[in-house]
């Protein structure tokens, strides 16, 4: 029930705004477009309604929140760059674009000023009144799972094993620090010394299961040669994820403050 032209009438200049801030942002620091596009991942696998803006609420004297969570905690980064899109947005049209919304835009923004592929954004979500640290701890997966694990957290959320393999591309950008790929550059054997998963080069322990004698190994082997392909998988997965259970219609809320609920 997302549409492409949601605010289309309502906030006409909304997409603009976004993809302004977001193409200066990146210029000013490439690795925020890597941040901006991992902060949507973490929104949309994490609470009930998906992409709901849950990641982007700060922790209150009395609640908890997400960015406490193990994956998340000194380690998301871009909300700054959230903050300010939402603040220039208000000044256009009051209270009618989400922090969810703004969150899947700048996120497709962000991978098109890398130079990655574009598609089209449904829109039309709505704002969390919750977040939800249990499920971050849970289901968003950990560096040091195998290819069965990673299968299974992301088909717990409708998304195939191809939607998966194609969408780990997305460690095409950005950085990890040392304390997820240490205990693999020191113990693992499938492991290069530079980087590129079929040498045996993958950062990350995860990173190197979509390609390690296993059922990945194919897809991984195409998108090696065949950027296009990579390119269209990551798009229509990126789609497919943007879209995990949205709040619509009069449900959840729009953030005044996408840090606060209303
Ligand atoms: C397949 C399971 C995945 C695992 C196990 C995983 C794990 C990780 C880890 C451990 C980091 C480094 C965090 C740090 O050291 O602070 C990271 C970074 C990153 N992840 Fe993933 N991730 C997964 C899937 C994805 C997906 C689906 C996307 C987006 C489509 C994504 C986008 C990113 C990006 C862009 C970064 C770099 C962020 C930055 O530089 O700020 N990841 N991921
Ligand atoms: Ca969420």
């Amino acid at each position: 029930q997302l549409t492409a032209n949601f605010y289309d009438k309502s906030c006409p200049n909304a997409l603009y705004t976004i993809q302004t801030a977001v193409r200066s942002a990146v210029a000013k620091e490439n690795r925020m477009g890597a941040s901006l596009l991992r902060l949507h991942f973490h929104d949309c696998f994490v609470n009930a309604s998906g992409c709901d803006g849950s990641v982007l609420l700060d922790d209150t004297p009395t609640f908890t929140g997400e960015k406490s969570a193990v994956p998340n905690n000194n380690s998301l980064r871009g909300f700054d760059v959230i903050d300010s899109i939402k603040a220039q947005i208000e000044g256009i049209c009051l209270q009618v674009v989400s922090c969810a919304d703004i969150l899947a835009v700048a996120a497709r923004d962000s991978v098109v000023a890398l130079g990655g592929p574009t598609w089209v954004v449904n829109l039309g979500r709505r704002d969390s009144m919750t977040a939800s640290l249990d499920t971050s701890n849970n289901d968003i997966p950990a560096p040091t799972l195998d290819l069965s694990d990673l299968t299974k957290l992301f088909s717990n959320k409708g998304l195939s094993t191809t939607d998966m393999i194609a969408l780990s591309g997305g460690h095409t950008i950005g950085q990890a620090r040392c304390v997820n790929f240490r205990d693999r550059i020191y113990s693992e054997t499938n492991i290069d010394i530079s980087l590129n998963l079929l040498n045996k080069k993958g950062v990350l322990h995860s990173d190197q299961q979509l390609f390690n004698g296993g059922s990945a190994d194919s897809q991984t082997t195409t998108y090696s040669s065949n950027m296009a392909k990579f390119f269209t998988d990551f798009s229509a997965a990126m789609v497919k994820m943007s879209n995990i259970s949205p709040l619509t219609g009069s449900s959840g809320q729009i953030r005044k403050n996408c840090r606060k609920v209303n």
